[in-house]
């Protein structure tokens, strides 16, 4: 049997959620996952070092014995962020650094920043005091397509905010086009991204052809295949600027399978064999181990992981559905086959 060892890998990006459902994430990821960043945008978010640490003890609460798994939190911007706020976040080695959610972007984000202009003192104090920016990258004019809401985003928000704090370290979460990969490209060192298994395994094909597929749709949502193209270019190409983030992003069937449905992918069951599927049909599971488990590290300065884990190949499906307390769960990729198999 073919096999192949990696560093353990982190995970830069991914929503555990709170309550009962955390018996599910917390175990799921920790299996894999030496690190993960733990997203805030709960109801209400978590938008301080004290909120945040509390939620971090009901993670670490719901790692099972024998494993080790540290979160490293986000806490989520607001209008109300204080200069002040930012200098005990940099404080904190548990605290990761901020998010920054456009108002009505995505899933919990109406707490979130209705002027990016306004945030320039707080995005001051984060460059002075060396904490990261983590991106949710669209715009939400109405105007706008949904398309085009990545792209317009880097160019209004962005560009402006590299230019103007070159020494602030930016993560531009869940890229999916080819001008957020130029963007990142172009940027100095302070600047990466992290990709999700979808937007490098699908494209917008696979939400759309031959029936709609709730499961699949996540935001930003997945674009046409000539971006889905450029994304796997820049995770093969082995520049250090793009890493591993899965947003795995749980919500119940019930809440996708619906009229009106949530956005989110819950690949957290199968997360390092989605991107090992990736790199393998490409013949690049050499780029598997930079990419999830060391180019993070080294952006946000932290110690590389010196266990390993272990992957060998061996098909296998993804479970149809995963139980939680508050409902099934149907996870990404759900009833498909995969060729590597974590061995545990
Ligand atoms: N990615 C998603 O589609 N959903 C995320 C939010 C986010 O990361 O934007 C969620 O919290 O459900
Ligand atoms: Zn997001
Ligand atoms: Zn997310």
């Amino acid at each position: 049997m073919q096999s192949l060892t990696i560093p353990r890998p982190d995970d830069w990006h991914l929503h555990l959620r709170d309550g009962a459902m955390l018996q599910t994430t917390v175990p799921a990821t920790a299996a894999v996952f030496h690190r993960a960043v733990v997203m805030p945008n709960l109801v209400p978010p978590v938008t301080t070092v004290a909120a945040a640490m509390e939620y971090r003890e009901r993670i670490l609460a719901e790692i099972p014995a024998g494993m080790s798994f540290n979160p490293l939190m986000a806490l989520y911007l607001t209008a109300d962020t204080t200069p002040a706020e930012i200098a005990e976040a940099a404080a904190n080695e548990y605290v990761i650094g901020f998010k920054l959610y456009p108002s009505g972007a995505t899933t919990n984000s109406a707490a979130g920043v209705k002027s990016v202009e306004a945030l320039a003192p707080v995005l001051a104090a984060m460059q002075e005091h060396q904490v990261p920016l983590l991106v949710h990258g669209e715009v939400t004019d109405s105007d706008i397509d949904i398309f085009d809401r990545e792209r317009v985003f880097i160019e209004r928000h962005l560009i402006p905010i590299t230019e103007r704090f070159p020494q602030l370290k930016l993560v531009l979460e869940h890229i999916t086009t080819a001008d957020a990969v130029k963007f990142v490209e172009n940027a100095n060192s302070n600047v990466a991204a992290t990709m999700t298994p979808q937007h490098l395994l699908m494209n917008r094909n696979d939400l759309l052809v031959g029936g709609i597929r709730p499961h699949n749709y996540c935001l930003p949502i997945l674009k046409r295949r000539s971006h889905q193209q450029v994304l796997q270019q820049a995770a093969l190409s082995g520049n250090p600027k793009f890493f591993l983030g899965t947003d795995s992003a749980p919500h119940v069937q019930a809440n996708k399978e619906t009229a009106c449905g949530c956005a989110g992918c819950y690949s957290a069951p199968a997360a390092i064999e989605l991107y090992a599927e990736f790199f393998s049909q490409h013949n690049a599971l050499d780029k598997l181990a930079n990419f999830a488990s060391v180019f993070g590290a080294d952006f946000y300065q932290l110690p590389r992981n010196t266990e390993t884990i272990e992957l060998v190949q061996q098909p296998w499906t993804v479970a149809e559905t995963v139980d939680t307390a508050t409902g099934p769960m149907v996870p990404y990729w759900a009833g498909a086959d995969l060729q590597w198999k974590l061995r545990s």
